[in-house]
């Protein structure tokens, strides 16, 4: 059976798809049963874990991406256990890419019922030396790609008079992240968008809700230094990274009946991290280094 820790390895991060198709869940077989969910980000490390779990419990599955390749590796892994999955590549920082995406999803299966965004990222470097470039590309994939997959969803349903469900994948936001002040931004900007949303479309039967995950150990981790990803575990009082399968039930609490009066919600999935921990993606600066110790 396995536990909530990560396994100790040096080789790779993350859990991999055979991990995945056996990690031990509470939830019962049949809490998403027949329900489409899109999800963005899914061959992700986070996503993968989304996926797998939600499509053990019964939903189909289209994960979406850039890379087809890696899609169609993971829904090949998935529909040999017998799960139902699907790929659909798209860029969901082009709004035509996704309109055609949500088109065809509802052409091939007549219904969504939920949209999972976790495709997202940054990479760490101080403010101060943001390009214009490399702060745009930050904001047009978190916020803006995040947005066109939360508008285009609930415009589908509206107009085909059937309720949703959002979750969105951000980051802590309560505090301070040093190098990745851009992201800080887009995911403020997601949380707020959620918030304000969740009370429009609440007439439209749809919940959006947030998870922020703390420093959970994955393959997107590949962007950081080593030395950074080593303090990882010093951000939180529990002094660990924690596991994508925690992300994932947090999502499944959310989108499945269990969060039917959550809306309008984050939900921080970080070990503590909120009250205690430091995190420093591009190295501790010697300002704060004490001397003394
Ligand atoms: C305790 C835990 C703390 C951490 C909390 C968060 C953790 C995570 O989120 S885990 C990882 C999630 N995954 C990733 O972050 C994926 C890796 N990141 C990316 O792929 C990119 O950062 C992206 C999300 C912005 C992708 O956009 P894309 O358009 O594909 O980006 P490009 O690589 O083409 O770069 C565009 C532009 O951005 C600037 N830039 C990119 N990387 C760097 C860098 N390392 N340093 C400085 N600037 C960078 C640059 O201007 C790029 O343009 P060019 O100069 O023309 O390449
Ligand atoms: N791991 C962690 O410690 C934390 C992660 N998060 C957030 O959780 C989410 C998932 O993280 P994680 O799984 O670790 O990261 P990964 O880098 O492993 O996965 C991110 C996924 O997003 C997809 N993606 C990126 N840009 C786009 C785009 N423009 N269009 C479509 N898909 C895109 C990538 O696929 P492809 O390249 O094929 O497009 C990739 O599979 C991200 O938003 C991340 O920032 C938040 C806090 C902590």
């Amino acid at each position: 059976m396995a536990d909530d820790h990560m396994p100790q390895r040096s080789d790779r991060l993350g859990l991999t798809d055979d991990e995945l198709a056996l990690h031990r869940t509470v939830f019962a077989s049949d809490a998403l049963k027949d329900m489409v969910i899109v999800l963005s980000g899914g061959a992700g490390g986070i996503g993968r874990a989304i996926a797998w779990l939600f499509a053990r419990l019964g939903a189909h599955l289209v994960v979406v991406g850039r890379n087809q390749g890696k899609l169609s590796a993971l829904t090949s892994n998935m529909t040999a256990k017998g799960l139902q999955a699907s790929a659909c590549a798209a860029d969901i920082r082009d709004a035509d890419a996704v309109a055609r995406l949500f088109d065809t999803v509802w052409q091939t299966h007549g219904r969504v019922d939920g949209l999972i965004n976790s495709a997202g990222g940054q990479f760490p470097q101080p403010a101060i030396d943001f390009s214009v470039k490399g702060w745009n590309a930050v904001i047009d994939t978190n916020l803006n790609g995040t947005w066109y997959m939360m508008q285009t969803a609930a415009r589908h349903w509206r107009d085909n008079k059937q309720p949703g469900n959002i979750v969105n994948i951000v980051v802590v936001t309560t505090h301070g992240l040093y190098g990745i002040a851009h992201s800080i931004a887009a995911r403020s900007g997601v949380i707020g968008l959620s918030r304000s949303v969740a009370v429009e479309w609440a007439p439209l039967n749809i919940r959006v809700n947030c998870v922020a995950p703390g420093a959970i150990e994955t393959e997107g981790w590949n962007v950081y230094a080593p030395e950074a990803r080593a303090a990882y575990p010093r951000s939180n009082p529990m002094m660990r990274a924690g596991s994508p399968w925690n992300v994932a039930e947090a999502c499944a609490y959310l989108a499945s009946p269990s969060g039917a009066f959550v809306t309008g919600e984050t939900l921080t999935v970080d070990g503590g991290g909120q009250l205690w921990g430091e995190t420093w993606t591009t190295g501790k600066p010697a300002y704060f280094i004490d001397k003394d110790t």
